[in-house]
């Protein structure tokens, strides 16, 4: 990220929108690294450090939302590079907000047991009833939010009932992108997501007369002249017209898009050699970027048998807490730290190269502070992992250089190369999908070539034909020529049992092992326990396998999910796989439970623990005699 270093310049468009005053209500409009992200820096540190105090907004004062962990985090890694007044600003996706804000006005719901989309509706109800006004946050005085094109559905809902219902003592900066509208799928019916398109703006427009309209036009991310050509498609795909004749438009975009592309250099394959010696020499910031998620497990695999390192960007809803959390609650007795006492126990953990211990403090003070004191209530902290109420912006930062990763999940992010994989043509993406969205695969492809700052490659895309997404849940797997033949399932997220540390009586020793030798990118194998389904509508049990020795176990809803895929009709018998491999180790990160539970396993009453986080995709493996037959 070339901006933690360099200097805090402003355009002068920039600037009109950085030096707007705390209560106006601002909508911005911008294309793709004309510095959205950049401006709203500028704005965040101008609010809170302005000159005259009458004029200036407390950190805690402003509410920051985006739609996406990774533009949450591509924020909030600039707010802190920087160092300006905002720094302490804690920018929250929507759905954080709303799980913080019902966690708070009801505190005996386990919110963590409900889906997103019923967390934003409750959270929407909680608004009009009054829940921020006694929220320990109170009333925001301004609100920004970024990638406002992509607030549809409830998240729409949500976000224009806490406006207007504060609307008499609120200020706004809302940004983004028409151009950049991806996450449209989120609306299942088709009409109604063409019509979802702008909706948010235009409330906004609708909703106050004395709102202001500024833009930004000039592009700064691209260096290369090729890559700036990209631009201008942005305002062709910000006035679309609706109906057919968006469609058609759409369709022009998408191939001038598509020529553009081929006219950039390109690889053959991705397991071409060229091309993975020059992954693996890279030293800069490298994405390959896919249109769906098969495609992006498929390159991940061709990447890890030709060892090329590299990360697979997780789905904006797939949290974990980083393990140096169980190390930082093992290095002390204590209940609550003063921030002396903290700093000597943090000393003692490895944090990872750029988690700052004074990040962690202020962080950690800002959700589990001791009552009545300046200190950190330690006892609050797991409860907070256990209801996926961890503060996202301690996560983890993704270092690695290559970075494999669908389109959507890299919005908002820039990368210094771009490969995106070749995409189809236009009567390529009929056959296949014969109601195919034009305006949605033109404006993912304009995503696509616009995150790099110096260059856009194109590598032909790997086959992915038998990997198909579970009609019910959409757990990707491996089919074969015979629609009932199953070869291999997607590891996620979620896919491990973090219910209680895993090993029974050897559970300090399987701790030690997962601290001391299991590491990301680390082949696991899935091994059957007993052949026998854990329950009606389940796989059976499988353990998770690392060099030999098991270190965790499938979650139930892994079970549930695979038994969906397996089970093909109503009378089909599924027969379950000795073994699973091909998985590999996402990351070791901290899991949490009732501290009765950390205490019966011999690791203290903490209520912490290490436990596995795997992905990929995994092939089965039949045992002879019990060879999938029809
Ligand atoms: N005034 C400026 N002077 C120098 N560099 C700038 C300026 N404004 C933005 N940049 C740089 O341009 C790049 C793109 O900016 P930024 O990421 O803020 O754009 P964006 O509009 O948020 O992009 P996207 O729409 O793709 O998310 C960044 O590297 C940023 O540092």
């Amino acid at each position: 990220m070339t901006d933690l270093v360099a200097p805090l310049t402003l355009t002068d468009e920039q600037r009109a929108v950085v030096e707007r005053p705390w209560d106006a209500r601002v909508l911005v409009t911008a294309g793709a690294g004309t510095g959205k992200t950049h401006t709203m820096v500028c704005r965040l540190n101008h609010l809170v450090g302005h000159p005259i105090p009458e004029e200036a907004v407390g950190a805690d004062e402003l509410l920051v939302l985006s739609f996406s962990r990774a533009a949450v985090r591509e924020l909030t890694e600039r707010l802190r590079a920087h160092g300006g007044a905002a720094r302490t600003v804690r920018p929250k996706t929507f759905d954080a907000w709303a799980l913080e804000l019902l966690s708070g006005a009801y505190p005996g719901t386990d919110w963590s047991s409900r889906s997103f989309d019923d967390r934003i509706r409750e959270a929407t109800a909680a608004v009009r009833k009054g829940a921020v006004e006694v929220s320990a946050a109170g009333v925001p005085a301004h609100i920004v939010v970024d990638e406002a094109q992509d607030l549809v559905g409830d998240r729409r809902d949500m976000v224009e009932t806490l406006i207007d219902v504060h609307r008499e003592s609120l200020g706004f900066t809302i940004v983004g992108d028409d151009a950049q509208f991806v996450y449209g799928f989120q609306i299942e019916d088709r009409v109604q997501r063409e019509r979802e398109a702008g909706l948010f703006f235009d409330w906004v427009r609708a909703s106050f007369d004395d709102h202001e309209e500024l833009h930004l036009t000039r592009g700064f991310r691209a260096t290369s002249t090729d890559v700036r050509e990209v631009l201008p498609f942005g305002d062709e795909l910000r006035s679309l017209p609706s109906g057919a004749a968006g469609r058609e438009a759409a369709e022009s975009i998408y191939e001038r898009l598509r020529l553009l592309l081929s006219e950039q250099g390109g690889f053959p394959a991705v397991d071409d050699e060229l091309f993975l010696a020059s992954l693996r020499a890279t030293r800069d910031r490298v994405a390959i970027l896919t249109r769906d998620n098969r495609q992006a497990l498929k390159v991940s695999e061709i990447l890890h048998e030709h060892r090329v390192e590299h990360a697979l960007r997780r789905s904006a809803h797939d949290r974990s807490v980083p393990s140096w959390v169980v190390d930082l609650l093992g290095a002390t007795e204590a209940t609550t730290l003063s921030e002396n006492r903290f700093r000597s126990v943090v000393a003692s953990v490895s944090l990872p190269e750029g988690t700052e211990p004074a990040e962690v403090w202020r962080v950690l003070r800002s959700v589990a502070s001791a009552r009545g004191s300046q200190g950190l209530d330690l006892g609050r902290i797991a409860p907070l992992v256990r209801q996926g109420r961890f503060p996202e912006d301690l996560a983890d930062p993704v270092r690695a250089h290559v970075v494999v990763s669908t389109v959507h999940r890299a919005k908002g992010l820039e990368f210094d190369r771009v490969i995106v994989l070749t995409p189809p043509t236009v009567t390529e993406l009929r056959a296949a999908h014969p109601d195919v969205d034009m305006p949605a695969e033109a404006r993912a492809l304009y995503v696509a070539m616009t995150r790099p700052r110096e260059d856009l490659y194109h590598v032909t895309a790997p086959q992915v034909r038998m990997l198909r997404r579970a009609e019910r849940g959409d757990r990707v797997h491996l089919t074969g020529r015979k629609a009932y033949q199953r070869f291999g399932v997607e590891l996620r997220g979620g896919d491990v049992d973090h219910t209680a540390p895993f090993g029974d009586a050897l559970a300090p020793a399987v701790q030690t092992y997962l601290r001391e030798k299991v590491r990301p990118g680390d082949a696991v194998e899935l091994r059957r326990i007993n052949p026998l389904p854990a329950a009606d509508g389940q796989s059976p049990r499988y353990e998770i396998v690392h060099e030999g020795r098991a270190i965790g176990e499938v979650s139930e809803k892994f079970r549930k999910d695979w038994y969906r895929v397996m089970k093909i009709n109503r009378i089909w018998n599924p027969n379950w796989p000795k073994s699973v491999v091909g998985c590999r180790i996402d990351s070791v990160v901290s899991a949490a439970g009732p501290s009765a539970t950390s205490q019966a396993a011999g690791l203290g009453g903490r209520g912490v623990w290490l436990a596995p986080r795997v992905g990929g995709l995994g092939r089965h493996v039949w045992a002879c005699a019990e060879k999938e037959t029809e």
